[in-house]
């Protein structure tokens, strides 16, 4: 699921001005923005959206468009288009709509299909995801949802908890942008597992998109982008 956020000028990010577009499912995420210095949008309906590891072939994407708390437009977006779901929107489609919202930044949550190479390309450096295991382990094609957690214990490692990263071409490769840690006990079920690492996703999630928000991100030498602590711009992490 996207979780869009977007802004009315192209000049420095501020939420204040922002217009937002909220799939379902974003009541962690808008609480972020309510945890930055500006108004946080509604949250938007609940979600509506099959299971994780569902065999939906097409996601509907609910889209909520918040223009500075003024008005909200709501449409439905089915992608990736496809011949079962003719109705779908391709790829550069997909990317036009965005733009003409001038959206900024896309927040994936729970979302299962390759976000595809043409929004990677045209959202670079903007689109993150939460993933539910420390990155690099445990992450790539077929590790979603529970699957990730029974990996996880079946391993035999002693930690593990979310990640949040940009999102690149491939699955769960982008640079890595935060991560909390969930000891993992002897005796854990995956469902145990995951309940206690998605509580820090919930966490993790506002903590970055609040920085997201008050344009808190900078990118190091390397590549590696890292945050600036809200009282001592001096102190990143
Ligand atoms: N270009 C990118 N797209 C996506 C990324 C990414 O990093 N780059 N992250 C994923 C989210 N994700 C883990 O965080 C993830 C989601 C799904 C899969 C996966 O193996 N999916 C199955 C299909 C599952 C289904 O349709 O039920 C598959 O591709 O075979 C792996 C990782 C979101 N997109
Ligand atoms: N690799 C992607 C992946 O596994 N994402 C995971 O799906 C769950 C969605 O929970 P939700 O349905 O409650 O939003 C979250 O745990 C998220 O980390």
């Amino acid at each position: 699921m996207f979780f869009v956020t977007g802004k009315s000028k192209p000049d420095k990010l501020n939420c204040r001005d922002r217009r937002r577009l909220l799939p379902p499912d974003t009541k962690t995420l808008s609480r972020a923005t309510s945890a930055s210095s500006s108004p946080a949008p509604r949250s938007a309906a609940p979600p509506r959206r099959p299971p994780l590891g569902s065999s939906a072939r097409s996601l509907a994407l609910q889209v909520v468009v918040v223009l500075n708390m003024q008005k909200i437009i709501k449409f439905q977006l089915l992608y990736p288009g496809s011949k079962s779901s003719p109705d779908g929107v391709s790829a550069a489609e997909l990317v036009a709509t965005l733009r003409k919202f001038e959206v900024d930044f896309l927040l994936l949550a729970g979302y299962l299909k390759l976000v595809p190479i043409e929004l990677v390309q045209a959202f670079r450096r903007s689109i993150l995801n939460i993933h539910p295991s420390l990155l690099p382990a445990f992450g790539g094609k077929g590790f979603y949802g529970l699957k990730v957690h029974e990996a996880v214990i079946g391993s035999g490692a002693r930690y593990s908890g979310p990640t949040v990263h940009f999102v690149d071409e491939q699955y769960d490769t982008g640079h890595i942008l935060a991560q909390r840690v969930v000891l993992v006990l002897t005796d854990d079920t995956a469902e145990q597992l995951a309940a206690r690492v998605l509580s820090q996703e919930h966490q993790v999630y506002v903590e970055v998109v609040t920085a997201l928000c008050e344009d808190r991100i900078v990118w190091r030498d390397d590549g590696v982008p890292l945050i600036c602590s809200r009282d001592n711009s001096d102190k990143l992490y």
